[in-house]
């Protein structure tokens, strides 16, 4: 892939999350995306050293497993680019007043010169315009969608509350968030529609870090952190009507609000549980979780589906090919949980440190190649005491934990129903119909000493989440409800 234009006025900041750096060309569909360093640690040498290296594994990891577990045509890997230092000096410069507070302890790589070149997948991929109204995009993190199911699990709570339901509350205690969001992954992944409306609802109402809606590769909803969060759904659906009522997108007040959010989340769960191979959503099998994997008791599904007058049908499971499935299948290598690899991470950690050698020939660093991908299929059932079986189950943990990160884009161009296009390759709502593409983004390698923070993370959550339980049983029931019911955005089912 070739950088069409190297100068700096063409092109703009365009997102960022912990590791790296986002900017989009203004015209082109093209992004680039540099690593970022904790400031401390932001020395020209190291950067030069490290970001060559580091960029060729994100995209190895991308090409050589992500794409093999996900699918084709979900993945994109992208090329390591190399730019002219005073093009991506004078970026740096450019795009640090846009950059959120909470972000800035760690600096754009602005001295290695080295770069990720990728399609800009909020618009359209293939760039093809088909009328004037912009594409729309639609990203989601849905973060981990089951009920971890290892022997391993000591703490009960684990079994019974998802990872995300129970960080909310930490996340809130930390000031990363003010509200705690009613989302639950595992109504997001269970392919159920009702439940599926609720956890998109959910997100709209409080979009965190999970949700972002792109016009024309602007952002026109989602938080940059909490102190500027671009989330009024009027305003949004004002964006949304000429979408979605093209005809007569006239109607306005909180019953055109409910009227387009209703669209939108349609259009979000089709493409959702689409098969990108089939294009279908319908008659085709489905992925099924246990009961006990697939539930969050934490969830507001029932309160919610009773509130919105939903009735509870429960057929469950993604179809099969679609991206909530493939990405749930990869989360899932996770077979042991944390508290099983953080013992073999200690069996792994004192192994090379008696044989410091060996860290290559385990490939904890990579290189992500065909070896890694092959070394990912288990052919050990049992724990036989070795330093290679804890280095399997390590990766496959890795890989898990990837997918438990990544994000998936859905791309929308609006498209005339008059002109019949192909029912395979679009989404037609009550009066819009569009041409749609889903990608799944972020896919790097988490690194292996990241192991370490994880085991302490968990621990943190799940005795925060149960001490607040423990206070909350003091708030009397009655209270506690009506003050969420305030800020409560009522919707129709879809
Ligand atoms: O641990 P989690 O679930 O909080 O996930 C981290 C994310 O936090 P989130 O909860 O999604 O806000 C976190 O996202 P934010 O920085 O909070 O936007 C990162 O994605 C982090 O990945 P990495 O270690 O930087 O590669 C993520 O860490 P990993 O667990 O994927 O290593
Ligand atoms: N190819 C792309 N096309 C359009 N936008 C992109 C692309 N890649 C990344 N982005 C945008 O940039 C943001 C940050 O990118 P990304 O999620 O890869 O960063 P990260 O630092 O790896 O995130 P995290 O904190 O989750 O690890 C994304 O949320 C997305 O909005």
């Amino acid at each position: 892939m070739e950088v069409k234009e190297v100068d700096g006025n063409e092109w703009k900041y365009h997102g960022e999350g912990n590791r790296s750096m986002v900017v989009s060309h203004v015209q082109h569909c093209q992004v680039l995306r540099f690593l970022k360093f904790p400031i401390e640690h932001a020395q020209p040498s190291q950067a030069l050293e490290e970001a060559p290296r580091r960029l060729k594994n994100i995209v190895d990891f991308s090409k050589h497993v992500m794409k093999l577990l996900l699918g084709d045509n979900f993945v994109q890997p992208g090329e390591v680019i190399q730019l002219p230092l005073d093009f991506v000096t004078q970026l740096a410069l450019k795009i640090q007043p846009e950059r959120s507070g909470s972000r800035c302890n760690k600096v754009m790589d602005a001295f290695s010169g080295y770069a990720l070149c990728l399609p800009d997948l909020t618009k359209f991929q293939t760039c093809h315009q088909i009328e004037k109204r912009p594409p729309l995009c639609i990203e989601i993190k849905p973060k981990c969608g089951f009920i971890p199911f290892s022997s391993h699990i000591t703490k009960d709570i684990k079994r019974h509350v998802c990872r995300y339901c129970m960080h909310q509350h930490l996340k809130v205690a930390n000031g990363k968030w003010k509200r705690i969001s009613k989302y639950c992954p595992l109504d997001l992944f269970s392919g159920n529609k009702q439940r599926m409306y609720i956890a998109l609802k959910s997100l709209l109402q409080e979009p965190q870090n999970n949700l972002k809606i792109f016009k024309n590769g602007e952002l026109i909803f989602g938080c940059k952190d909490d102190q500027d969060c671009l989330m009024d759904l009027n305003e949004l659906a004002n964006h949304l009507k000429a979408y979605f009522f093209p005809a007569n997108g006239v109607v306005s007040g909180p019953q055109c609000t409910r009227t387009v959010i209703s669209e939108l989340i349609h259009v979000i769960t089709i493409a959702l549980v689409s098969n990108v191979d089939t294009c279908k959503t319908g008659d085709m099998k489905r992925t099924l979780v246990s009961q006990e994997r697939s539930h969050c008791e934490a969830s507001h599904f029932r309160k919610e589906a009773l509130r919105n007058g939903i009735h509870v049908v429960e057929n469950s499971g993604l179809p099969k090919g679609c991206v909530l499935s493939r990405i749930l299948q990869v989360q899932m290598l996770d077979m042991m949980d944390i508290d099983g690899i953080y013992p073999l991470y200690l069996r792994v950690q004192q192994h090379i440190e008696d044989f410091p050698t060996d860290r290559s020939r385990l490939h904890l660093d990579g290189p992500y190649n065909e070896s890694f991908y092959e070394s990912l299929s288990d052919c050990h059932s049992q724990d036989d005491e070795t330093v290679d079986y804890a280095a399997q189950k390590i990766h496959q943990y890795r890989v898990a934990t990837t997918a438990k990160d990544c994000s998936i884009m859905i791309a929308l161009s609006p498209c005339p129903v008059e002109e019949r296009p192909e029912p395979s390759t679009i989404i037609q709502t009550s009066r819009a119909c569009f041409v749609y593409s889903v990608s799944v983004l972020d896919l790097d390698p988490k690194p292996y000493e990241n192991i370490a923070h994880q085991y302490k993370l968990d621990g943190k959550i799940i005795n925060f989440y149960v001490q607040s339980m423990r206070g909350k049983k003091d708030v009397t029931t009655p209270n506690f409800y009506k003050e969420n019911e305030e800020c409560t955005l009522f919707f129709h089912s879809a």
